[in-house]
């Protein structure tokens, strides 16, 4: 059940308190309460994600954020490598949190991403064989939303068919798709990939999207959709910001036990606290969650007093290591009014267009932006890997991806012209930064750092994918339709210059509550999650992995939870 106002809950005490109805706490929520015995609680900062027809509508994700009710609306500090600019920094601020908000891509990184974990956690677990099955518990492949025939532009061995979260190829044809598989015949820099999801993410193919029968799949529509939300041990608490953790005794071996939970009803509204009779489960995202645990006490104790907080456990990694992946839009106007300026110029298309959504699901609107992506490498002999080892967990791995989409992809639409966008953002960066805190008002916002472009590496690898993209661009499957090209001879001084000036986030944020190995001197949460040296808490979200995969994050996350959710109910079954 869904509740809007705290007095409405029939009291303050559950099994399990989850921090967060975002991406990972809506799977914990659903897989916990299979047992009717476990009694769960959800605490979202968030309004409902009911009857919100922009977040139904893929199409429209791009008008959820920023500046909304369904965004956080923070901003970065200054970015030393975007030259000194602050640049937006998105989370989903309703239930479902960013999976309600995002542009829906299904990636799931490379099996390397995955057998990385395991190494760094020394958990076998986290490999990607492991994993697969958890990945596959998440996934419902789903048809197109026109039911076209897809054979050949997926791989059904590796997908799963029963999940609970839907799972499309694109269900309206883009007239840039031909043109972007053509070009993989005749450029052999970029093969075709048949499904950037086996494990093997190199190449160019058909994105898949967290989207079913023309609407977004989120994790509010998916694991809490009625016949789980109905459950009568699941309750969901909107409009609730989650402030500290609180610790409730201390045992024989002085280790913090956090059982409570502090929060206020909207913002500046009276403070309450719920009880934990079990475990305290921080899915607050990678943002919120260190915000959380650094109000609560726990973080690196000497920045925490300097700032007027009382440390209570000292753990130096609550915050940093955080890693994203910085993105840059190159745009070339194109000979054709098929793009999706069409939709931002003519109301009558428009109008169209909603109602044969509306009645059918079907039409333009049924699609993320982007119906092709695709992984790639530095060639092996670029000249970076003289001074720098590869940073990227293997040989299946990209280091920069690149997305096409008909048209602009957000607002401000000019008056006139027709374009192609391209994007390639930076998938295996080695720039590292922080979310931290400088108040000691739990409600104010964090520090967020995302420290972008601040390697050499991370720079040349930019560069040498808008290089890369221009090259993609040139080839003749193109040439009848670009109207004029973009500069080809830039030179490394321009086009970093272009870089730094351009890249903002792609939103793929992790790292802040960073797992390692049970006897690491560094990290936040063991290989089960738990918070180290405390007892009682536990974090399941995109937070805890320690370096972001080369992949849109969503699908990890799932797959994070699905695996948490077993061990939760493993330590707790008797
Ligand atoms: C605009 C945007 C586009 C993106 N596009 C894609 C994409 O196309 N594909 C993809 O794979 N990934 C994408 N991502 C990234 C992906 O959505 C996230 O990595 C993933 O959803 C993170 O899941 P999470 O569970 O860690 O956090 P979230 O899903 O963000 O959940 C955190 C939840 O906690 C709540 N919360 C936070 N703090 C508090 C508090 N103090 N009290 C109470 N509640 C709190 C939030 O409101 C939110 O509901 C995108 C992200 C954004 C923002």
């Amino acid at each position: 059940k869904i509740f809007e106002r705290v007095k409405d809950l029939p009291g303050l005490k559950y099994d399990f308190i989850i921090i967060g109805g975002g991406t990972a706490g809506n799977v914990i929520a659903n897989r916990l309460t299979e047992y009717s015995q476990f009694s769960v609680l959800v605490l979202e900062a968030g309004v409902s994600n009911e009857n919100v027809l922009n977040v139904s509508i893929p199409l429209r994700c791009t008008t959820l954020t920023p500046g909304t009710i369904y965004d956080w609306n923070f901003t970065t500090i200054p970015q030393v490598g975007l030259n000194g600019r602050q640049v937006p920094y998105l989370r989903g601020k309703i239930l479902g949190g960013s999976s309600s908000v995002n542009f829906m891509a299904y990636t799931r990184g490379s099996s390397d991403d995955y057998d990385r974990y395991a190494k760094i956690t020394g958990d076998s677990g986290w490999s990607w064989n492991k994993l697969l099955p958890y990945i596959l518990k998440n996934e419902r492949w789903t048809a197109s939303a026109d039911h076209h025939d897809i054979s050949g532009s997926f791989d059904p061995a590796v997908h799963g068919f029963n999940g609970v979260n839907s799972v499309s190829l694109p269900g309206f044809s883009q007239p840039i798709d031909w043109r972007v598989i053509q070009t993989t015949k005749e450029l052999v820099e970029f093969p075709y990939n048949v499904d950037s999801n086996s494990g093997n993410q190199l190449g160019i193919g058909w994105a898949q999207s967290t989207i079913g029968n023309g609407e977004r799949s989120s994790s509010a529509t998916s694991y809490l959709s009625p016949k789980y939300i109905n459950r009568p041990n699941l309750h969901v608490l909107l409009h609730v910001q989650v402030a500290r953790v609180l610790p409730s005794t201390s045992n024989i071996a002085q280790k913090f036990s956090f059982k409570d939970v502090e929060f206020s009803e909207g913002v500046g509204g009276p403070i309450f606290r719920a009880t934990a009779k079990k475990e305290i489960i921080l899915s607050a995202g990678a943002i919120g969650t260190p915000h959380i645990l650094l109000n609560s006490g726990i973080g690196d104790k000497n920045a925490l007093s300097q700032i007027g907080i009382k440390p209570l456990v000292h753990l130096p990694s609550v915050g940093q290591n955080f890693s994203d992946h910085p993105v840059i839009v190159d745009q070339w106007p194109v000979n054709s009014t098929n793009t999706f300026e069409k939709l931002a110029r003519n109301a009558t298309y428009a109008a169209e267009q909603l109602d044969l959504w509306l009645r059918t699901r079907t039409g333009i609107l049924v699609d993320a932006p982007t119906n092709m992506l695709g992984f790639l490498r530095l060639p092996a002999n670029a000249s970076i890997f003289e001074k720098h080892p590869d940073p990227s967990p293997g040989p299946r791995t990209g280091h920069w991806e690149i997305l096409f989409t008909n048209g602009l992809t957000g607002p401000p639409v000019p008056a006139t012209g027709n374009f192609l966008d391209v994007a390639v953002a930076l998938v295996s960066p080695t720039s590292r930064g922080s979310v931290t805190i400088n108040s000691t008002n739990p409600f104010d916002p964090p520090l967020i750092n995302p420290n972008f472009l601040n390697t050499e590496f991370d720079i040349f690898t930019m560069r040498e994918a808008v290089r890369a993209a221009r090259r993609f661009i040139s080839a003749p499957a193109w040439s009848d339709y670009i109207i004029s090209q973009v500069n080809n001879t830039a030179t490394d001084t321009e086009l970093d210059q272009y870089i730094r000036d351009g890249s903002i986030s792609i939103f793929h944020g992790v790292g802040t509550a960073g797992m390692s190995a049970r006897d690491a001197n560094y990290g936040v949460v063991d290989p089960d999650l738990l918070v180290k040296g405390v007892e009682g808490l536990r974090i399941v979200d995109a937070s805890i992995l320690p370096i972001v995969p080369a992949a849109h994050t969503q699908a990890a996350t799932y797959a994070i939870a699905e695996r948490a959710a077993d061990m939760i109910k493993e330590a707790w079954r008797h």
